[in-house]
């Protein structure tokens, strides 16, 4: 995980908008993730009314009180329930956010959380889930594609074995509250993910932003339905450099109460990641070495 902690001016040039349902995403999505490591898609097949139950889901769990999300708080070496961000621990300031996180059902915690009255919450985050791994396994196959790579050939932990899957996916609900002095404070810090990829639904509140070429900050504007595509460290590693994790940053504002959803994807622990085999050749070198 790579971070930053100063901050610099910021510039409102546009991240790209793929269609990608269109012939020619392919060229778009490698340009896309050789500039900026990251893109906003559109023809995603998720239905714009699971985007708002999701949010209305999330804000639900946010509003109860403290108390009650402490039953469900996340311990310090587990993956999932309530708490700060994952990244907070990098980091020697407090950031100003919370989040939730799933693996699969969510419906142990939910059960915590409302005893009578989670069912729906399972249920959209479940849909969530589900239609989020379905696109996020079409944009994966559409980056390697670009590369001339396919799934089965050249990353065969896509593979299911013995009927299961070879990935992972983690579901962070993020919120960011109010700030009165937002100069002062971070929603979350500068970061890479350490996905492979991460799918964001950012809401409709412009605090999202990507850091562009080394040197400047740019916004990421919210459009409705849009979804924000972020490269995670393990990226760049199996593309041996082509493509590259994005450095981002949430900041927080005076009016207005925030939520956005990631979802990490990547492969199992046990799993080797490697620069592609095809990708290397003597004008290129791995770059990287396997990180197990
Ligand atoms: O809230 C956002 O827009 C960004 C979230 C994020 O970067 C993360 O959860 O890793
Ligand atoms: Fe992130």
């Amino acid at each position: 995980m790579i971070h930053v902690t100063s901050r610099s001016t910021m510039t409102n040039h546009l991240l790209p908008i793929i269609d990608i349902g269109k012939p020619g995403a392919y060229d778009l999505v490698r340009h896309a993730c050789e500039k900026w490591g990251a893109f906003q898609v559109i023809n995603h097949g998720v239905p714009l009314n699971l985007f708002s139950e999701t949010e209305l889901q999330a804000r639900r769990l946010f509003s109860l009180p403290m108390e009650q999300k402490h039953l469900v708080a996340r311990p310090p070496s587990g993956i999932v329930g309530y708490g700060s961000h994952r990244i907070a621990s990098f980091f020697p300031k407090l950031m100003w956010s919370e989040g939730y996180r799933m693996m699969g059902s969510p419906v142990e915690n939910a059960r915590k959380l409302w005893l009578q009255d989670h069912a729906k919450f399972c249920e959209v985050m479940e849909q969530w889930q589900a239609k989020i791994k379905i696109l996020i396994e079409k944009i994966v196959s559409i980056m390697l594609g670009s590369l001339g790579l396919t799934h089965e050939e050249d990353m065969q932990w896509f593979e299911l074995k013995n009927g299961c899957d070879r990935v992972q996916c983690v579901l962070q609900l993020n919120s960011y509250p109010m700030c009165p002095d937002p100069d002062r404070a971070m929603g979350l810090a500068p970061h890479t993910d350490s996905s492979l990829i991460t799918l964001l639904y950012q809401g409709n509140i412009n605090d999202l932003q990507v850091y562009k070429d080394g040197e400047r900050w740019v916004a990421i504007e919210p459009i409705e339905g849009v979804l924000v595509v972020n490269l995670g460290d393990l990226m760049q590693i199996v593309s041996n450099g082509r493509f590259k994790t994005v450095l981002h940053r949430a900041v927080v504002n005076k009016t207005q109460h925030r939520v956005s959803t990631a979802f990490f994807y990547m492969p199992l622990w046990d799993v080797k990641v490697l620069p592609l085999r095809k990708l290397v050749d003597s004008d290129h070198p791995p770059l990287y070495q396997s990180l197990i």
